[in-house]
């Protein structure tokens, strides 16, 4: 059975982007929201993706982007995949895919089964959807909270595109999050941080591990 692939996200550092590509994650995500603590300039983010290896999928995450920044950021760094973490249209989404010629992954906020019509619409546009937790009414960031949804709500739903679970995982629940969902991506950021914003390359590690441990359920 093929590995849970995983992506790390706000990578800061050089050697956040190393530990997270040795440990084999499949993807890194580079936060470009100047309201987070994990917020990149674009020429920092040139310089850390130029020195990524190859195997590591190179994803920018954006809230509500015009095409003025991302324009520039596509012109900079060299990037696998955008990732849209605002309150992007399906039609903004189809959009940015064709202007930029990169797979786009749309994050929806899960808290109830309301929320579950968006993951089906999204899917439909969209290379990939990021399963994550609602922010909380007021938060500062739509993501990056550490705050875990109830995974229940996924039994018995499948979308035609890849999917990744995120939302409070850290190196101990990840595994039973997988086995719960039958999420064969996940995405971590708060869970393997020893400080907000500040990787913990330890816990980066055991997050890698736990998750590609999980065995995956035939659903
Ligand atoms: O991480 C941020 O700072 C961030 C800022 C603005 C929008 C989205 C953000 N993060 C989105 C992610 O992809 C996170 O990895 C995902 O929400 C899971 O986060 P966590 O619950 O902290 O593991």
């Amino acid at each position: 059975m093929a590995d849970v692939r995983v992506k790390i996200c706000g990578l800061k550092t050089p050697d956040d982007v190393a530990v997270a590509a040795e440990a084999g994650a499949a993807y890194g995500g580079f936060v470009f929201f100047p309201k987070s603590p994990r917020h990149l300039e674009i020429a920092e983010a040139r310089a850390l993706t130029q020195g990524a290896p190859v195997g590591l999928a190179k994803v920018a995450l954006v809230v509500d982007a015009d095409d003025a920044l991302l324009d520039a950021l596509c012109a900079a760094v060299p990037l696998d995949m955008l990732q849209l973490h605002g309150r992007e249209t399906p039609e903004r989404v189809s959009e940015v895919r064709a202007r930029y010629g990169l797979p786009v992954m749309k994050a929806v906020g899960v808290g109830g089964t309301a929320d579950l019509q968006a993951l089906d619409r999204y899917s439909a546009v969209a290379d990939q959807i990021l399963v994550d937790a609602k922010p909380p009414k007021g938060a500062d960031l739509p993501g990056g909270n550490g705050l875990a949804f109830d995974w229940r709500l996924l039994a018995g739903r499948r979308w035609t595109r890849p999917w990744m679970l995120a939302g409070g995982l850290t190196p101990e629940v990840v595994g039973q999050a997988v086995e719960l969902t039958g999420a064969r991506q996940v995405d971590v950021s708060s869970g393997v941080e020893a400080a907000r914003g500040v990787k913990d390359h330890g816990l980066i590690r055991a997050f890698v591990e736990a998750a590609q441990a999980a065995p995956v359920p035939r659903l």
